[in-house]
């Protein structure tokens, strides 16, 4: 019989891939239909967690609610907390799902309450109370891994769980860079983030001034000179804290990002 250290030994030589699709993405037909063609073909173990914040803000402004974002994250209320139960874990996970589907990938679309996958707690409140926003505690890596070997492709939206009963809202960047972490203890991790742009730029009125090697000391500086704004700010925070913390690879760039054909950012120690 296979013991449990074996098992994590064959793992550990096997490669898995983790990759973050942005909203702004999704709701581009041909975008998305690029990137879910590419993302199918990737050999070995994979998991697809997808953001959706643009969709979010424009259904609750057609049922008449205000979004308030900070620092790239949103202000969740209640009303805000249904809506994105909605919009992330049904309408964009059901959709992705089924697409996948048809591509003949064995997609399951989860939320942290499934498989009590995704673990968090109330982001404590400080200056400003961000409300049903949780903040990643724990990841059941041994609900996800036995998933990966029964060779289906796990894909998360941005909901996390309480533990008592409680979903929360969890930026799908943070989502992405939790899992690599938990699953790097187990697994050769890479980790990628496709948004609607090449990469991290340089001037932001400039699509083709990608950064093609970001370590932290530029990023400090970029931070510093305001090139780096909004919601790149937690996207590279998720990044560096996920480097340093047993991800071997990590990739910022556009739908095509998964082919490496264009330029696009790496992140670098
Ligand atoms: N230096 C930068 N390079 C690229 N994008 C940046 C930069 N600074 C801020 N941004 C903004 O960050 C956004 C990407 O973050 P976010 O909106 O969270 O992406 P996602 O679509 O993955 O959710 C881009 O749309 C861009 O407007
Ligand atoms: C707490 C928080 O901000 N959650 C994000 C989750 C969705 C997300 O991250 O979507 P994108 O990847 O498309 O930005 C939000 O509600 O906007």
């Amino acid at each position: 019989m296979f013991s449990i250290a074996n098992k994590k030994k064959v793992r550990m030589q096997q490669k898995l891939k983790i990759i973050k699709i942005g909203g702004k993405l999704i709701e581009n037909e041909q975008n998305l239909s690029v990137f879910l063609d590419d993302f199918v073909k990737l050999k070995g173990a994979k998991i697809l967690v997808h953001g959706g914040g643009n969709m979010a803000t424009e259904v609750a402004g057609k049922l008449g609610f205000e979004t308030k974002m900070l620092d790239g994250r949103r202000i969740t209320d209640k009303n805000s907390m249904e809506v994105i139960t909605m919009v992330y874990g049904g309408l964009i996970n059901k959709n992705i799902v089924a697409k996948l589907q048809h591509l003949e990938c064995n997609a399951i679309g989860l939320c942290g309450a499934d498989g009590n996958s995704i673990i968090s707690k109330k982001r404590p409140v400080k200056e400003v109370d961000f409300g049903y926003v949780g903040d990643i505690v724990k990841i059941n890596s041994a609900f996800i891994s036995s998933l990966l070997e029964q060779k289906i492709v796990p894909v998360f939206s941005a909901i996390s769980y309480g533990g008592e009963g409680q979903l929360f809202n969890t930026n799908a960047d943070s989502v992405a860079s939790e899992i690599a972490r938990a699953l790097s203890h187990d697994f050769e991790t890479e980790l990628y983030y496709c948004f609607e742009k090449k990469g991290v730029l340089a001037n932001a009125d400039d699509d083709e001034s990608v950064i093609e090697n970001l370590d932290r000391r530029k990023y400090k500086d970029l931070i510093e000179k305001k090139v780096i704004t909004d919601g790149m700010l937690p996207k590279l925070q998720n990044c560096f804290e996920a480097l340093e913390n047993g991800v071997e690879r990590i990739f910022l760039g556009n739908s095509e990002l998964l082919q490496k054909k264009s330029k696009h950012t790496k992140i670098i120690a």
